[in-house]
């Protein structure tokens, strides 16, 4: 894979890594079926600890239905996806949809509790740093109704706060975030990766961070029906 500049690209790999790296995911020959047509059909390659790689590619490319299937949400047709073992006290992945799935009936404080993966080991002073980090510690307890969307997108990204996962799936995370919450998310993804996380995420923005994402590309052009 390439970085943004077309350079082949082993990212996040530094002499001051403090981890040990390893292999999260490993995906050999994956293929995508929607309706009658293929999205893709061998698709390959591996996430590993440290790694940031966005998937590129134009609008119906399939990238959404990659990342849905990679977390078990959409079947895939053939090929395989595998996960790493991880510890007991982690979780695999934290998918974040393009819809932050904020459920505007709860208060910001519950969507973020009530989060079956986010909030299954979070205590109530990590969730209010969580919420005062995204700058919503006015609205703790207000219902996500009254939030804006670019609100709303801070309560869903809040919960990569408190998640315990080495791995992120983020589909279009940058949606309706401010410039300084652009900002902020590329720190916090940077951080993440530096210290042996791994990203998968679709955006249709170039994302600037210090060592730029590896380049995962889908293409219409080989989608085919069959
Ligand atoms: N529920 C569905 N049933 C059938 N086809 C679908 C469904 N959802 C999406 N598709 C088709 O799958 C293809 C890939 O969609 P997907 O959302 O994965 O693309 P994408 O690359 O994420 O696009 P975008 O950049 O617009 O978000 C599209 O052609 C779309 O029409």
């Amino acid at each position: 894979m390439k970085n943004e500049n077309g350079d082949e690209n082993n990212n996040q790999q530094t002499d001051s890594q403090r981890f040990v790296p390893r292999t999260i995911l490993t995906v050999t020959n994956l293929g995508i079926r929607r309706s009658e047509r293929w999205l893709f059909r061998d698709l390959n390659f591996e996430l590993k600890s440290g790694e940031v790689i966005q998937v590129v590619g134009e609008n119906g490319a399939g990238k959404t239905s990659l990342l849905r299937s990679l977390c078990g949400l959409l079947p895939y047709a053939r090929g395989e996806a595998k996960w790493a073992e991880i510890d007991e006290s982690e979780c695999l992945p934290l998918f974040l949809g393009h819809l932050p799935a904020v459920k505007p009936e709860l208060t910001v404080f519950e969507n973020l509790k009530f989060h079956p993966i986010a909030g299954e080991f979070a205590t109530e002073s990590q969730i209010e740093a969580a919420i005062e980090e995204v700058q919503l510690g006015f609205y703790l307890d207000t219902q996500a109704r009254y939030l804006s969307a670019g609100q709303v997108r801070r309560v869903g990204l809040a919960r990569l706060l408190i998640a315990q996962t080495p791995c992120w799936i983020l589909d279009e995370p940058f949606t309706s975030l401010d410039v300084d919450g652009c900002h902020w998310l590329e720190g916090k993804i940077d951080d993440f990766a530096k210290n042996g996380g791994c990203v998968l995420l679709t955006s249709h923005q170039s994302i600037h961070l210090p060592t730029p994402p590896k380049l995962l590309e889908l293409s219409n052009a080989e989608q085919f029906t069959c």
